[in-house]
């Protein structure tokens, strides 16, 4: 067990943090081996490990372990940390606590990833790009412990120290322990004024938070974009870096919150039919295990429930979610399916993915939904009429080929590919890779999903457009661009679907998520149309964006 978690949470921005590290090493004699006096030179009120190289840490603890090859297999093999890291978890065989602190110090380290750098640059005599990768990351790590984290100076030193020694090599090691000294010679206050000293507001918001700077920027610009206060922005970036707590849905007619709810969930204030997790393991719930009880983001909850409000559903409505993997939206939307009579095709272009969808679906009556493996801008109106059988065979219909006229679908949902900039705080890595550039690509491939779907709806049908991304360009640039190319296509207002899928008074007042539009030229949008931008600082949700549209062209 790791020895230092009895308080690891929250960063130390004072000395007074410090004082009861130090009292660990008060009395030691803080000299080397050979008799050297350790930490002086400027450091001379800081104390390191008062024991000897040969008495130290040699190897890893299980929880800097893990953490450490998450943030190896991020940098090498550009993994997902929150993949990996429940691997490593589980191979390593670590207990709550561990898990815990190897949680913090991964996620902690990839996310503020930026800030740990610009202070490590201060400390060591060559650009960062020039030290050894798997070096740097033990330094990210080592700085995380010290600059963030309640643990004693002398132990994160120790264990970065170890670590690296049993996982690289003696080498490094020297200058993995003078470096992090340096590092632990200011503490996160001192460093942060150092590094604004003479910056602008977003540079110096950059470091504070941990953003690369043009995200900074895209959101400071999003909350304009969507009426909000650009004075929130520090709250914004804040909640990028706090975890996300776990909501859970019961799929409707399906599942039941009730036993959950006894193991210590706890109601969601926000959506009909979801809980917070109370914490634990999830598998060890057997609505869990089986799907009916499914973990999903409450913003993407009222997604999909908003595609439901939006109208009183039809028996033997035709449903499409073109962009289905891995699935969460689509079981929703397949369960709600199943109680009134439409039917779903989930469409994704990825194998694997679609395979993930049917997994998702699979515990919903078959009768109800269909996965479709292919690129969605190929999908077309007479896709609505073939039914493609749920083993993912694409083989027309079981009763549908015999179907007449299909003349489109009534809903569609276009939960597009997107930079993912709402949901910086579940992937943690995720703001250092993505960049501006994959903007550029993202918007083509989202346009023209938008286009395919509004060729594919039936008279009078309804395209529900939704991003885990509040990016003006991915959002309100995007519908704009859709109604200049989609005459017969009308935005209508989302607000009143998404309050309507919320509970009673939950998106009130300064949580009312709606805006109205304000039109772009050759734009055709009803008078009360307006789009939904929901915040985690406010909703404690991704940053879902969601706009509706209605169909308004005569069936050709
Ligand atoms: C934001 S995710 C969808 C999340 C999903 N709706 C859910 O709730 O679980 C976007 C999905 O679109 C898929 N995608 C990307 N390009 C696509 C295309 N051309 N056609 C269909 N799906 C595509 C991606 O593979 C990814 O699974």
């Amino acid at each position: 067990m790791s020895q230092d978690h009895r308080d690891s949470r929250g960063p130390r921005h004072s000395r007074d943090d410090r004082r009861d590290d130090r009292r660990d090493d008060r009395g030691s004699d803080r000299r080397d081996s050979r008799g050297r006096q350790r930490n002086r030179r400027g450091m001379a009120d800081r104390q390191f490990s008062s024991s000897a190289p040969s008495q130290r840490n040699r190897g890893a603890d299980p929880a800097r372990l893990a953490a450490y090859r998450t943030l190896r297999a991020v940098e090498a093999n550009d993994a997902y940390g929150n993949l990996v890291l429940p691997e490593q978890i589980r191979r390593l065989g670590l207990n709550r606590r561990d898990a815990a602190l190897a949680t913090e110090l991964a996620y902690g380290a990839l996310r503020q990833q930026g800030t740990w750098d610009a202070v490590l640059a201060r400390c060591v005599d060559r650009p960062l790009a020039k030290i050894d990768p798997s070096v740097l990351d033990a330094l990210r790590l080592g700085t995380h412990q010290l600059l963030a984290m309640r643990i004693p100076d002398h132990a994160a030193i120790d264990q970065t120290v170890g670590l690296t020694r049993s996982e690289i090599g003696a080498g490094p090691s020297g200058l993995v322990n003078a470096v992090l000294r340096k590092v632990a010679a200011e503490d996160l206050t001192q460093w942060l004024a150092k590094l604004t000293d003479g910056a602008d507001q977003l540079t110096r918001l950059s470091l504070e938070t941990s953003h690369p700077v043009w995200i900074v920027r895209a959101m400071k610009q999003a909350l304009t974009v969507h009426g909000r206060r650009s004075g929130e922005l520090t709250d914004l970036l804040a909640a990028d870096n706090a975890a996300p707590s776990v909501h859970l849905v019961a799929l409707p007619g399906l599942g039941e919150l009730e036993p959950e709810i006894e193991h210590g969930a706890q109601p969601s204030t926000l959506v009909p039919g979801a809980a917070i997790s109370g914490g634990g393991d999830l598998r060890r719930s057997p609505q869990v295990r089986e799907g009916r009880v499914r973990v999903q983001d409450a913003g993407s909850q009222l997604v999909a429930r908003s595609v439901v409000a939006a109208a009183p559903v039809q028996p033997g409505e035709r449903w499409l979610d073109l962009c289905a993997g891995p699935g969460g939206k689509a079981a929703l939307l397949a369960a709600a399916a199943a109680e009134t009579g439409a039917h779903l095709l989930a469409n994704e272009v990825a194998g694997h993915r679609a395979d993930l969808v049917r997994q998702a679906l699979a515990v919903v009556p078959d009768r109800a939904w269909s996965v479709r493996a292919g690129d969605g801008r190929e999908i077309t109106a007479a896709d609505a009429g073939r039914r493609a059988l749920s083993d993912g065979s694409d083989e027309g219909s079981r009763e549908g080929s015999q179907e007449a006229g299909p003349t489109g679908f009534d809903r569609i949902l276009v939960d597009a590919p997107c930079t993912g900039l709402g949901a910086l705080r579940r992937r943690p890595e995720s703001r250092w890779r993505r960049t501006p550039r994959d903007l550029a690509e993202l918007t083509v491939l989202q346009l023209e999903l938008l286009q395919a779907a509004a060729d594919a709806l039936a008279p009078g049908g309804l395209l529900v457009y939704a991003t885990c991304s509040p990016h003006a360009a991915e959002t309100t640039v995007a519908v704009d661009d859709l109604l200049r190319t989609r005459p017969g296509l009308q935005l209508v207002d989302a607000g009143a679907p998404v309050r309507k899928a919320a509970l009673p008074g939950a998106l009130a007042g300064d949580a009312d998520p709606a805006r109205p539009y304000a039109g772009a030229q050759g734009a055709h949008a009803a008078a009360d149309a307006a789009t939904v931008q929901l915040w985690p600082h406010v909703h404690g949700t991704d940053a879902m964006f969601i706009a509706h549209f209605r169909q308004t062209r005569i069936s050709e």
